[in-house]
């Protein structure tokens, strides 16, 4: 029995999917969970659906006893411990493309709105006063734009922006094949010193924090604009709030914190607010009506071909094995320990139990191998018994 829970008001595209596979039981939340609520909701989980702001770490993995597999719906997946995950035979999926369009257009938008000094001119007409000035408002023909995490919004923003006259820079970790006139920077220094805008689509994560520290900020060009659509993390906040406050940057917008209000009447707790040269935005970068519906989709037909069929292509932690139509009576998957002999060990005793393995597909990554057998034969309990019986089993399931 597939019990499907779907926290973060996920778009009801999903719950669409499940059913139309014949899924029934979908337990669905408005919202993320508290810390118990979500140790409670897990415990009897097998599929888990979640977003940005829930956090699956050990504790949640090792409470949720049932589980088969995460779905993300969203992009990032740092919020997830992928590699506990893995060792647990427990698949992660997430959407790596529903939402990318909606956050490059928000990140040019703001570029734009920053350069022409638009969020205090509004606040300024809102409080009765009629600034009509030409001064610290630019076009955006001509600046510079410089990237940070040349990916797949990154590239979408620089693309956006070379349509309204920008010169784009990037700076990424991998070569990355530039997309229209970009180029790379060279160096995050070299793109730092020379952008008018810098916006950031870098994953989280130990790898990205702080990457705009107070050092970093002091490199940017005297007036410059900082856009963080990718992760609060990535951000030092109190050294942009220096750098705001000293005039060395002219404006900012951050769609992400580092610590992010649970719910919608929580307020965010930041120097920023009140700031009226910053837009602050409760992170909606991805929160569009097209974006939501595909994610709930996509990532919802992905949980039903793995729960299905033990598809896993698209995974973010795990082998991967296409979907295949089963070529037997019975499919068997077999998550195990990376050891030598595992796959002869298990045709072994499937074999003693007197099944006929018509199609075997085996795929490794680092600890984990994980085979999809199709059989002919009748699947008891006795040999599912036996194949979980290996020492290198990490779990076994008959779908
Ligand atoms: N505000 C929002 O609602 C949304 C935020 N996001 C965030 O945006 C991030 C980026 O998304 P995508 O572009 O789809 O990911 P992606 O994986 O296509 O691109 C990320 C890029 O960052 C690069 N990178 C990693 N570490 C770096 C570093 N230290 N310095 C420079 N480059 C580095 C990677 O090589 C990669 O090219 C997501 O991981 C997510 O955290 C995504 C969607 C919506
Ligand atoms: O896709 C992502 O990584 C995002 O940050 C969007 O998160 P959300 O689904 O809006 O909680």
């Amino acid at each position: 029995m597939t019990r499907i829970v779907l926290l973060e008001n996920i778009h009801p595209s999903a719950s669409e999917v499940f059913r139309v596979a014949g899924e029934s039981e979908i337990i669905t939340h408005s919202s993320a969970l508290s810390r118990d609520a979500l140790l409670e909701a897990v415990s009897d989980a097998t599929i888990l659906g979640i977003r940005s702001r829930t956090h699956v770490d050990l504790a949640v993995l090792q409470a949720a006893k049932s589980l088969r597999a995460i779905g993300c719906f969203c992009i990032g997946t740092n919020q997830v411990d992928v590699d506990e995950a893995l060792l647990r035979g427990i698949p992660v999926f997430n959407a790596p493309f529903s939402n990318t369009r909606s956050v490059a257009e928000l990140v040019l938008g703001e570029a734009i709105l920053l350069l022409r000094r638009i969020p205090e001119k509004n606040a300024r007409v809102h409080q009765g006063f009629w600034d009509k000035t030409a001064e610290g408002a630019f076009e955006a023909r001509g600046k510079t734009l410089g990237i940070i995490g040349y990916g797949n919004i990154g590239s979408q923003v620089g693309t956006l922006a070379e349509a309204a006259g920008m010169r784009v820079v990037f700076h990424d970790v991998e070569a990355k094949l530039p997309l229209g006139n970009a180029r790379p920077a060279g160096s995050l220094k070299k793109l730092l010193n020379q952008s008018d805008v810098v916006t950031l689509h870098v994953p989280g994560g130990s790898s990205t924090k702080n990457i705009i520290d107070a050092k970093a900020l002091s490199v940017m060009k005297p007036g410059s604009i900082l856009i963080n659509a990718s992760r609060g993390t990535v951000v030092d906040i109190d050294a942009l709030h220096e750098a705001l406050k000293a005039d060395h940057l002219s404006g900012a917008a951050l769609d992400v914190f580092p610590a992010e209000p649970k719910g919608r009447d929580e307020p965010l707790d930041s120097p920023l607010r009140g700031m009226q040269n910053v837009i602050l935005t409760p992170h909606i970068g991805g929160s569009t009506q097209e974006s939501q519906e595909n994610i709930g989709r996509e990532v919802a037909e992905k949980l039903v071909q793995f729960a299905r069929a033990g598809a896993t292509k698209g995974s973010v932690n795990f082998p991967e094995i296409s979907y295949r139509p089963p070529a037997g009576s019975a499919r068997i998957l077999h998550t195990h320990k990376n050891v030598p002999g595992a796959l002869g060990s298990l045709s072994n005793v499937m074999a003693s139990h007197g099944l006929n393995i018509v199609s075997q597909h085996l795929q490794t990554m680092g600890q984990i191998g994980y085979v999809i057998s199709d059989v002919e034969g009748e699947v008891g309990a006795a040999v599912m018994d036996d194949l979980k019986a290996q020492p290198f089993t990490v779990r076994c399931d008959r779908v």
